[in-house]
């Protein structure tokens, strides 16, 4: 049975990023940039006022106090029209151009308005260069501002904007499909009889999937007969991912995997030294890369997570696609049962200026209620020999 990591780095090598597509700039938010942009002005594109003040020659102000004349007020968004030269002043507003001649603005709060002939007192000296934010200082035309595989976030939403980039190549999300399976499953809506269950997979994954911004489409139930799995496992093979819950095990109606053979999709591994999940398969027919996971909901819940996630990701062009694990301190021994990495639902919290978690009570892969008391998987690595309060353990938050 391989290991948990070695079958990520299977669906991270046999995952590729979808074909790029332009989009406009406001739709890319979480999306990752499938090209280089570089921007079209400098930033700042002019030598532009920092404060609201006055534009002055620094030098001026050498035995301040001073009077100056005022010779025009420049706002934000006009040009000035008057060069200051010696003696002289202009008003000028934060993020106006600073007019030729000046090389200082000095801000309201150091001047005193003199009411007559149009004059100002500048009240101290002021250096070269004080509150102007030169020409290109952030930003040079040409500049290379954001570059491929960067994840796009407010800021850089912000950054398209200022360039001028109002449409972008990004990756796209994914389109995915999701089959339940089960002949003892119903819908949600209906009162199941005594050997019957409610669907809960097909919307905890489409949940799951949808956090990650993918397109799903939620295919339906399908009962235990290899002709209801085979026809509606083809009609999801127009989705970039299909996924199918139940039917993985050594079940007599266990029939997925024969499914997935019969239809000659090319499998890259069944079984995984994982608890809960180990029963899962993964596989591409055609373009579609399809994952049946164990039915059980914790383990849906988890495979999920590890292997879907993944693959979700790198097809959206993330470098580092699959999920990350932090450090925190365990508050409880936790018994080990070994063989295969375990992954439990557990509590992550800071308390006393560190950060701490501790399992929840859960009792296996059916109970599906534990993980709502939860905010994150504890790892039980596979070569644990015990774990014991005070020791750091890796986790996996969900949140
Ligand atoms: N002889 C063996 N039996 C089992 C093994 C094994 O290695 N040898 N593995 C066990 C493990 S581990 C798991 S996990 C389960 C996985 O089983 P399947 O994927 O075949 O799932 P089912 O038998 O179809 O269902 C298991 C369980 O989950 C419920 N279920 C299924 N689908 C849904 C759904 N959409 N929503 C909610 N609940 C669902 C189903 O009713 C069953 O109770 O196999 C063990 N057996
Ligand atoms: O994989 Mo199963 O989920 O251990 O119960």
């Amino acid at each position: 049975m391989i290991s948990v990591d070695t079958a990520i780095k299977i669906v991270t090598d046999k995952t590729e990023p979808l074909q790029s597509r332009a989009v406009p700039f406001e739709n890319t938010m979480g999306l990752c940039l499938a090209q280089d942009v570089q921007s079209d002005i400098d930033m700042p594109p002019f030598d532009r006022s920092a404060m609201d003040g006055y534009a002055i020659i620094a030098e001026d102000t050498a035995h301040a106090p001073v009077e100056l004349t005022v010779i025009e007020s420049i706002a934000a968004g006009y040009m000035p029209t008057k060069k200051v030269s010696h003696g002289q002043a202009s008003k000028i507003m934060t993020g106006a151009a600073v007019p030729e001649g000046a090389n200082a603005v000095v801000k309201f709060e150091e001047t005193e308005d003199i009411q007559t002939d149009n004059r100002v007192k500048i009240l101290r000296s002021i250096d070269k260069g004080s509150n102007i934010s030169k020409k290109g200082e952030d930003i040079q035309i040409g500049q290379t501002v954001l570059y491929k595989g960067m994840v796009i976030r407010p800021q850089e939403i912000g950054i398209l904007a200022s360039v001028g980039k109002s449409y972008v190549e990004v990756f796209p999300t994914p389109t995915i499909g999701i089959i339940s399976t089960g002949s003892e499953l119903v819908d949600v809506e209906s009162k199941p009889s005594v050997a019957q269950i409610r669907n809960s997979n097909g919307y905890s994954l489409a949940a799951q999937a949808r956090r990650l911004k993918a397109d799903v489409e939620i295919l339906g139930i399908v009962k235990d007969t290899k002709e209801e799995i085979s026809g509606m496992l083809q009609k999801g093979l127009k989705k970039d991912i299909l996924i199918l819950s139940g039917g993985v095990s050594m079940g007599e109606y266990d029939l997925v995997g024969e499914v997935m053979k019969d239809l000659h999709t090319q499998i890259y591994f069944e079984k995984v030294a994982l608890r809960p999940g180990k029963p899962v398969i993964f596989g591409r027919k055609d373009k579609t890369l399809i994952f049946a996971l164990p039915g059980n909901p914790v383990a849906s819940f988890v495979t999920f997570e590890l292997f879907i996630y993944t693959a979700i990701r790198k097809m959206m062009g993330f470098s580092n696609p699959q999920r990350i694990t932090i450090q925190a301190t365990l508050e409880t021994d936790i018994f080990v049962k070994r063989k295969r990495r375990e992954y439990r639902p557990a509590l992550f919290c800071a308390r006393d200026n560190t950060w701490k978690v501790s399992p929840v009570e859960w009792h296996g892969s059916a109970d599906l209620l534990a993980t709502t008391r939860a905010n994150c998987l504890l790892i039980v690595r596979e070569d644990a020999q015990k774990l014991a309060a005070g020791q750091l353990v890796d986790v996996i938050l969900l949140d």
